[in-house]
């Protein structure tokens, strides 16, 4: 079976290690010095103390690599729309896309039923470009939970978790996804299928959208983030908004939110994703785990106002740490409030963005 892992870092690092060790085909698409490391020792895996090392072709040029029974999307989401015309060389008739990310995926509305049926979502396939170039079909829903990290280029240490439930847009149980279960399971991880792969989605976006932003803000960790009331709070607050979107977007949660909330606390003294990358100086995954939240509330005509507060804080965080790409709109200059009444001024503020 040939699988390309797009995007071959901590977790795409983590999967292709396994499944070649499995008796995959496996390709890995990576970049810069850890691509490198991985051309001249193979991938190496550090998991419950062994070292597994997979040699496998590895490539910053997909076109290398011709079309593939699986394609797993293991990027950052934020970085995936800057990438889908090079995927072009690897999709074939028969190829599925996996995507192995967090957030919302292109797809979400592909045999979603009822009015936004065939909708994309602007804040993480712009344009369209995605659901066009993959195309919603190949698509396969796969939600990562386990947590691993690249600690030197080449070598990827597994901190904790195996489970990375699979599902089709449809709910149905096809034949592409068995085999890709199957081959998951007998590479050591936990796939399983479940037919309502939005539900178990929104389980780990609720999580995703509220604590990784306020990390950002705060430099808290999730324990803090869960301990504390008044964080506790703000990041209820927006997991009710979020409920509340998701409702009526057919979602059901199967636990509540406080039992969310403390299972997000019980993770520890640990850093979130987003709160890693800011202090790293890389681009934080705000479109795809939070202002995505914000645009399916405006299509189901859900008001989302402590998620549009913390969302206006985490871009200009973003902004002022100078990884930000989100004030494509130029903010009003001194000179622009000046000339305005504040009532003018904030009717253009809000008109503008
Ligand atoms: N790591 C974790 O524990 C968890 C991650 N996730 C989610 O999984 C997804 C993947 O995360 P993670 O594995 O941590 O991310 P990583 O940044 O570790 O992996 C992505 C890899 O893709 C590479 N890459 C980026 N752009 C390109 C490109 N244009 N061409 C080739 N390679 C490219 C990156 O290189 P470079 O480093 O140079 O950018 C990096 O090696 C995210 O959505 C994340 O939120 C979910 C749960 C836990
Ligand atoms: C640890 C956790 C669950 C925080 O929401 C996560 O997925 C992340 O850091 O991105």
């Amino acid at each position: 079976m040939k699988v390309c892992i797009y995007g071959a870092g901590a977790i795409g690092g983590y999967l292709g290690v396994e499944m070649a060790r499995a008796g995959a085909d496996v390709s890995l698409v990576a970049r810069g010095a850890h691509l490198e490391a991985m051309r001249e020792n193979g991938v190496k895996l550090l998991i419950n103390g062994e070292e597994r090392v997979a040699k496998v072709r590895a490539s910053d040029n997909p076109a290398e690599l011709g079309p593939q029974d699986y394609v797993f999307i293991s990027l950052k989401a934020h970085s995936v729309p800057g990438v889908v015309e090079r995927m072009r060389p690897l999709l074939g008739n028969d190829t599925s896309v996996v995507t192995a990310v967090n957030g919302v995926p292109y797809w979400y509305f592909y045999k979603h039923g009822g009015a936004l049926e065939g909708r994309t979502l602007e804040s993480v396939d712009p344009g369209g470009k995605q659901w066009d170039v993959l195309r919603p079909e190949r698509a396969i829903g796969c939600i990562v939970y386990p947590a691993t990290e690249v600690v030197e280029p080449g070598v990827i240490q597994h901190i904790y978790g195996d489970k990375f439930p699979l599902g089709e847009p449809s709910g149905e149980t096809t034949d592409r996804i068995t085999r890709l279960s199957e081959l998951m399971t007998s590479a050591g991880l936990r796939a399983p299928i479940v037919n309502n792969i939005r539900d178990e989605m929104w389980l780990k976006l609720w999580g995703n959208l509220c604590f990784n932003p306020i990390s950002a803000l705060t430099n808290a960790t999730l324990e803090v983030i869960a301990g504390d009331p008044d964080t506790r709070a703000v990041a209820k607050a927006m997991m009710l908004e979020a409920q509340t979107i998701a409702t009526r977007l057919g979602v059901t949660f199967r636990v509540d939110v406080e039992r969310r909330i403390n299972g997000a606390g019980a993770v520890g003294a640990h850093k979130t994703s987003m709160l890693q990358d800011l202090e790293r100086g890389r681009p934080m995954e705000i479109d795809p785990l939070v202002t995505v939240v914000q645009e399916m509330g405006r299509m189901v005509d859900v008001p989302t106002p402590t998620l549009d507060v913390v969302l206006a804080l985490v871009r200009q965080r973003a902004a002022t740490a100078g990884i930000g790409d989100h004030l494509t709109v130029p903010p009003l200059t001194a000179a622009d409030l000046r000339a305005a009444d504040l009532h003018a001024a904030s009717g253009q503020v809000a008109a503008r963005h």
